[in-house]
């Protein structure tokens, strides 16, 4: 079966950080390794320019946003979204047509002199703009100074290195697509700190009514990436919570002994001041995610989950995107 061709190359809308024009690269070569012509169109959004802390922002989905109405607007013809950045609800108009197979999906320390999470002293400070990882750290019970960060990953990582803080937390993902892991000093175990749906993993869009792009993203798809995701955001939705909630989950697919394959899907919800922790999982068969996903956030809401769930944020408003060609740029 051979998928069908564009006539002109496909636009990919891209935000222009470096860990998203690296994402969108190593995409549209994989797309062009396959035969497919693409072009990089670069999208402007507001998280990209506003360094205010994302909650006030009105949470991760602005990154989403942007590229979201160039895909409508017909701008671009698809986009490359780190899923955990995407909101769970559905953008009308759009479809998820391919999710590659993920990276690690784990978090990683970065800390002063190569120190771990256990040799941190009592009092370290360590920076993090996510409530999901404030939540796991505290959770430690190590007397850690959890301080609120924002930016990309070389202001982060700046923090560590120029001794104002010692330690961030990151994805691990994000350092080794950038390639920088070796500056990392640990790979933090999810028993202790269990990452965000989705992390790790990349979402191609594109428009529900593009049966062309849409089969060719279908070429990138993994199935197990897929299945593992659909369970981790379905504990995200049945929680109503949003991106930016103090929630982590992570599925992996195991083999029984008589070979059928199963779902094991953890999850954690907890307060940023530590005051509240719950971990618990859910194991079910490998074609019903959602179902599992359902199942394990009923257990955390029946042990006291919504407590600490924010309510949900209000739908993007469509926020003013630019597009620059990359036939554009170099005139
Ligand atoms: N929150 C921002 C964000 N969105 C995706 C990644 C990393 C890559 C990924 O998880 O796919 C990061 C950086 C981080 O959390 O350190």
């Amino acid at each position: 079966m051979s998928t069908p061709r564009h006539e002109r190359p496909i636009r990919l809308g891209t935000r222009r950080s470096h860990l998203a024009v690296t994402q969108s690269t190593h995409v549209a070569d994989a797309l062009r390794a396959r035969g497919h012509e693409v072009e990089l169109v670069e999208v402007t959004t507001e998280g990209d320019i506003n360094l205010a802390p994302l909650a006030q922002m009105g949470g991760t989905g602005v990154f989403a946003a942007a590229l979201r109405q160039a895909l409508l607007s017909g701008e671009v013809d698809m986009a490359v979204h780190s899923l955990k950045d995407l909101p769970v609800a559905r953008e009308p108009g759009l479809v998820v047509a391919g999710i590659p197979t993920r990276e690690d999906p784990r978090d990683i320390l970065v800390a002063r002199d190569g120190l771990t999470l256990g040799e941190l002293p009592a009092g370290a400070v360590v920076g993090t703009g996510s409530p999901r990882r404030a939540a796991q750290l505290q959770a430690l019970g190590l007397g850690l100074e959890i301080r609120d960060i924002r930016g990309n990953i070389d202001t982060r990582m700046g923090f560590v290195t120029k001794g104002e803080m010692d330690a961030v937390v990151l994805a691990r993902a994000g350092l080794a697509r950038v390639g920088r892991t070796d500056e990392a000093s640990e790979t933090i175990d999810p028993l202790q700190m269990l990452p965000a749906p989705g992390q790790g993993a990349l979402a191609l869009e594109c428009r529900e009514d593009d049966e062309v792009t849409r089969a060719v993203l279908a070429e990138l798809d993994d199935a197990d990436t897929r299945a593992a995701v659909t369970a981790e955001r379905a504990v995200l939705d049945a929680l109503e919570a949003g991106c930016a909630a103090p929630v982590g989950a992570l599925a992996e697919i195991v083999e029984e002994p008589d070979g059928t394959l199963e779902i094991s899907l953890r999850a954690f919800v907890g307060a940023t001041d530590g005051s509240l922790e719950l971990r618990r999982s859910e194991v079910g068969p490998y074609d019903d995610p959602q179902g599992i996903g359902e199942r394990l956030a009923r257990t955390l809401l029946d042990d006291g989950a919504a407590a600490v769930i924010p309510p949900r944020e209000p739908r993007q408003q469509t926020p003013r995107v630019e597009t620059t060609t990359e036939s554009e740029r170099s005139k």
